[in-house]
């Protein structure tokens, strides 16, 4: 195996409040817009994924957020690029689109398939909602 043919890590949070995860419509490139992902993005040079996924969630949803548990596996999406995921707390403040996105919806457990997730999400969120904590809604607040 050979660090010259890894493909670029693009990270992706399941971000989690009371139970719902949050689900962010793209608003941009043609090929993706009003489909649904999980808010990341590419590591920049020098990051850990955590890392970025920390910067990322900053910057598209105005959010602090704090990395909890990697989510065993990894999807590929366009050539060279592979999607990994974290599931990630809500530290503070309240998301919203500010890059990247023009809708951000958050999702109950049995509301996954209210949306049109990018088909490259579905396993990942899939595989991610099994680690989220069952909260109730009500059940914490902040
Ligand atoms: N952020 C994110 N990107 C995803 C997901 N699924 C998926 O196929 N992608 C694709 C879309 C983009 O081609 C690429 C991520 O690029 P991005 O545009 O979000 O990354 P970025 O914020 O670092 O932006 P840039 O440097 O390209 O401007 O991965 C996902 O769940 N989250």
């Amino acid at each position: 195996m050979t660090d010259r043919v890894k493909a670029r890590v693009v990270v992706a949070g399941a971000l989690y409040d009371r139970g719902r995860l949050l689900a962010a419509r793209r608003s941009a490139p043609p090929e993706f817009a009003g489909r649904w992902e999980l808010p990341g993005g590419k590591l920049e040079p020098g990051e850990s994924p955590e890392e970025a996924l920390v910067r990322e969630l900053r910057e598209e949803l105005g959010v602090e957020a704090e990395p909890v548990e990697r989510v065993p596996g990894e999807w590929p999406l366009g050539p060279g690029y592979v999607l990994q995921v974290w599931t990630a707390r809500l530290i503070s403040g309240q998301p919203r689109p500010l890059e990247d996105h023009d809708e951000l919806r958050w999702l109950a457990v049995d509301e996954l398939d209210a949306v049109d997730w990018l088909p490259q999400d579905r396993p990942a969120v899939e595989e991610a909602v099994r680690r989220l904590p069952r909260d109730r809604p009500g059940s914490a607040r902040g």
